[in-house]
């Protein structure tokens, strides 16, 4: 629409939002069910000519009943109308029914659709998404408008059409016998479909506002019920205080929907009683010109039965229009988020140089995390050769995990640059880098799924080779408990299913380290990969890390120092900086931050041997 005529009209873009997530939402539509929404479009259709059909049918048998009663001839013409009519009464509850059985399969289909592109899209999300407030409010409220918006909008789109068909045809009739009458009831729509819409929108605006305070109060209530809260919930005597933070945020939020509630339902109130008034004026205004004897008693009983169908359908057009925009206002938000950029960039076209010859160089790389001032890493500068074994270590909060996650290219960095022998990690191909890159992260997953899935994720289209799973399980140590399993690597994991096998927090890790096993990748991050592990484990773990790390450049982050004496060189972070560089014994030798570090750990060691 061109901007003069949009101004002629007073539409401004806010307005146009209904047209726009129609368009949108068209492609989902027609992908999810295209022939069942045709049939129901020609179903509505159809629908929409009974109440004119039945409104004649009326007419017609008062008129043959009043013959009847006054000649006393022409029953059988009184019967004929009567199952005609019964027969459009039977067709159309038919009709119902038809509509109402393939109405819920295309829901079915249609939220389908709309819940895979959703998770889809959150896959291809960058990670660095997930670390802002903003992201999740837009995820909460893109889920909110998810559901079965698009198909509402659909249906009230199709009933509208339906609605406004009948309506038409009706004060088309109307306007045959008055063109007042049907003037009046057009104008009966307007303060209806006004008060709607601005109702749908005040509870737009509402729900954005409300946004954090209902997700703040979703994870209260999902905490409450978390299995890892509940030990400290209890512990701690958690529950009240957590249930009144809860329940504080679920009064406010509904309060503030109540009194909302309560002022457009108190609009359309008034709006009702605008109709009861004028109803009674049109029957008053048909009495008065029956007793000037000009309606016969037919047209007296169609005037009123065109008037009581015609309440409902102008209450439900007006009701359409405005709930179409509220639904679309909502529709906006799952597009939005829809829309958001993916992790891929058309300058990320080359593939991970195999085998690396020349190692990883990182290039005065810093790293800010969105929403903050200072920067997490700064300007650190390294190279590392293919197949060493680098130990990052430094104090709690000093990047360590950060700088993983830069290297593993999950966050973008800048300014400085990562380079893999001489291809930029920015320009690397990210399927090609997610292959040759695998890790234990610090806050691994352990997913209850059965032990084959925990530990075939590291590398998903190897899953059903035995052989693969067994190796990688072997390496991680955890073969001989597997096998100890009635179901082997079938065995459900986790409690929280029926059947599923719990595990030890240990154990648990251990099965990281086997996922992390299962793809042979030229570079291996192992962010406190031994934590969880009882000493007998992390001996067996480090006594076979020369096997283990065989192939790969390793990155191993650890705070017990005694590990690092395996690795090849060892960086010390501080404060996002590298201020120390060089083997456990150059850093000894420094006796500098690293050697006073190690030297408080060993402490205790030693003086546990003199016990
Ligand atoms: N998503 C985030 N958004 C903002 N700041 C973050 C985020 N994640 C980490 N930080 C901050 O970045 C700094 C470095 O965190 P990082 O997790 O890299 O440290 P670390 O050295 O791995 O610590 P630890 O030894 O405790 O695991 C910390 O001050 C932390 O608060």
């Amino acid at each position: 629409m061109g901007s003069a005529l949009r101004k002629l009209f007073f539409i401004n873009d806010r307005k146009l939002v209904v047209l726009r997530t129609l368009r949108k939402m068209t492609p989902f539509i027609v992908k999810a069910a295209p022939y069942s929404l045709f049939s129901l479009l020609c179903l509505q259709l159809a629908a929409a000519a009974m109440p004119v059909v039945q409104l004649f049918l009326t007419k017609t048998l008062i008129e043959h009943v009043t013959f009847l009663l006054n000649e006393g001839h022409g029953i059988s013409r009184v019967y004929e109308v009567l199952a005609l009519q019964t027969g459009v009464y039977l067709v159309g509850k038919s009709l119902d029914y038809i509509e109402r059985v393939m109405t819920y399969r295309v829901q079915q289909k249609l939220k389908y659709q709309v819940e895979q592109t959703f998770i889809e899209k959150v896959t291809r999300l960058p990670l660095i998404y997930f670390d802002q407030s903003g992201f999740h409010d837009q995820m909460q409220r893109a889920s909110v408008g998810m559901d079965l918006r698009g198909f509402h909008l659909f249906s009230l789109m199709i009933g509208l059409l339906k609605n406004g068909i009948s309506l038409l045809a009706m004060i088309g009739t109307l306007f045959l016998f008055h063109w007042t009458l049907s003037l009046a009831l057009l104008l009966m729509m307007l303060p209806k479909m006004l008060v709607n819409m601005k109702t749908g929108h005040a509870r737009y605006q509402q729900m954005q506002m409300q946004t954090p305070a209902s997700r703040k109060m979703q994870y209260l209530f999902h905490l409450l019920q978390s299995r890892e809260a509940a030990k400290e919930i209890r512990l701690f005597r958690l529950t009240d205080y957590l249930t009144k933070r809860w329940s504080h945020l679920f009064w406010q939020t509904h309060d503030e929907k109540y009194k909302l509630e309560r002022k457009n339902g108190f609009y359309l109130m008034l709006t009702h009683y605008g109709d009861v008034l004028f109803h009674a004026a049109i029957i008053a205004w048909l009495v008065w010109i029956g007793s000037q004897h000009q309606l016969t008693i037919g047209d007296y009983v169609a005037l009123t039965q065109a008037l009581i169908s015609i309440q409902p359908m102008i209450h439900t057009i007006g009701e359409n229009i405005a709930l179409m925009y509220e639904e679309a206002l909502f529709i906006d938000e799952l597009f939005t988020y829809l829309e958001l950029p993916e992790e891929h960039h058309a300058q990320q076209t080359e593939a991970f140089p195999v085998p690396l010859k020349k190692g990883i160089r990182v290039q005065q790389l810093s790293f800010t995390y969105p929403g903050q001032e200072q920067e997490t890493i700064k300007d650190i500068s390294f190279t590392v050769r293919p197949g060493e074994t680098i130990a990052i270590v430094g104090e709690n909060g000093s990047g360590k995990s950060t700088l993983i996650k830069c290297l593993l290219g999950l966050y973008q960095t800048g300014p400085g640059h990562i380079f893999y022998d001489d291809v930029d990690i920015a320009h690397i191909d990210i399927s090609s880098l997610r292959s040759h890159v695998s890790a234990v992260f610090q806050d691994y997953m352990s997913y209850y799924l059965t032990v084959r899935e925990n530990i075939g994720f590291g590398s998903i289209d190897r899953m059903g080779l035995d052989a693969d799973i067994e190796a990688a399980a072997g390496k991680a140590g955890i073969d001989d408990m597997v096998d100890r399993f009635e179901q082997k690597y079938e065995t459900e994991l986790g409690p929280v299913f029926h059947g599923g096998q719990e595990l030890s927090g240990g154990q648990w890790q251990k099965i990281a380290i086997g996922r992390a096993y299962m793809r042979s990748a030229p570079v291996m991050v192992l962010d406190e990969p031994t934590a969880a592990l009882d000493p007998y484990a992390e001996e067996e773990i480090y006594n076979r890390f020369a096997e283990l790390a065989e192939g790969s450049t390793t990155f191993m982050v650890s705070h017990r120092l005694g590990s690092c004496t395996m690795a090849d060189r060892i960086l010390l972070l501080k404060d996002g900086s590298l201020i120390e560089e060089g083997t456990h014994e150059e850093l000894l030798a420094r006796n500098g931050e690293y050697a006073s570090m190690f030297r408080l750990q060993a402490k205790w060691y030693r003086s546990e041997a003199k016990v």
